[in-house]
């Protein structure tokens, strides 16, 4: 089954719907984030999330003028600014790195009251089952936060599917069409990048893996975009992970 030794995945287009990310978890962020923060405020996560983005609303006000620079030390100020850049941000699917782990800790309430669960495409947890048999890891790499990855993998519509994957990786080893986020991650899995498969459905992030080395397949889902003639010449594209046993 396939040449690899590690398996990395995308979430959104590859292994679950770009409807349930769009069209469930950011409108529940979205939503939620303003009584989120205002019965969380306290919290020492949130807090960090929060000096985070007052960090990155600076330098993302640079170059963008609808993103306000939060400065308050006053409670509702804060709340009021934060909520203003966490919509904005979810509008326009910008992946900030402190807006992604903040988002993960609001759907933990989604998770836990049952009102979400993690959508799977069908074919996914069966051959993620047989990848595992063959004591090949399988990783994951999202722009969604590390929790937010695994809230989805404990709560998806096939229960917990933890025991089958290896680690998780999101932004905070860097941007997903950066070749060198691929290099760390292969160092850090401790395999040669030639050895790792790497499934998505975004042609940027094709690239940047596959000149960081990693084999690559794009992964095409029903509501993904089309992709480029060029890119249909350099990957091999699927349409399910059940392909995975062909090559
Ligand atoms: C952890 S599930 C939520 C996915 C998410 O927040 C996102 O931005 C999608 O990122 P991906 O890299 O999986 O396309």
């Amino acid at each position: 089954m396939g040449k690899f030794k590690a398996l990395l995945l995308d979430i959104e287009g590859t292994i679950t719907s770009i409807s349930f990310v769009k069209d469930e978890l950011f409108p529940y962020a979205y939503k939620n984030v303003a009584n989120y923060l205002d019965d969380n405020f306290d919290n020492p996560d949130v807090h960090r999330c929060i000096a985070e983005m007052m960090t990155a609303s600076v330098e993302e006000a640079m170059s963008d003028e609808k993103v306000k620079v939060i400065r308050s030390e006053i409670k509702e100020e804060t709340i009021s600014d934060v909520v203003e850049n966490v919509r904005y941000w979810i509008d326009i699917d910008k992946k900030i790195t402190s807006m992604k782990t903040l988002q993960g800790l609001i759907w933990e309430y989604a998770y836990k009251s049952g009102a979400v669960k993690g959508h799977l495409y069908p074919d996914v947890v069966s051959n993620l089952r047989k990848v595992h048999e063959t004591n090949r890891p399988i990783y994951i790499y999202s722009s969604g936060s590390v929790y937010a990855q695994k809230l989805l993998f404990q709560n998806s519509i096939e229960g917990d599917i933890t025991e089958l994957l290896s680690g998780y990786f999101d932004t905070h080893i860097g941007l997903k069409g950066d070749s060198e986020s691929y290099r760390k991650i292969a160092h850090q899995i401790r395999q040669a990048p030639a050895d790792i498969l790497f499934l998505t459905d975004i042609e940027a992030e094709a690239r940047a893996a596959h000149n960081a080395g990693f084999a690559v397949h794009l992964v095409v889902r029903p509501g993904n975009g089309l992709l480029s003639e060029e890119a249909r010449k350099v990957f091999t594209v699927i349409q399910s992970l059940d392909e995975l046993l062909e090559d």
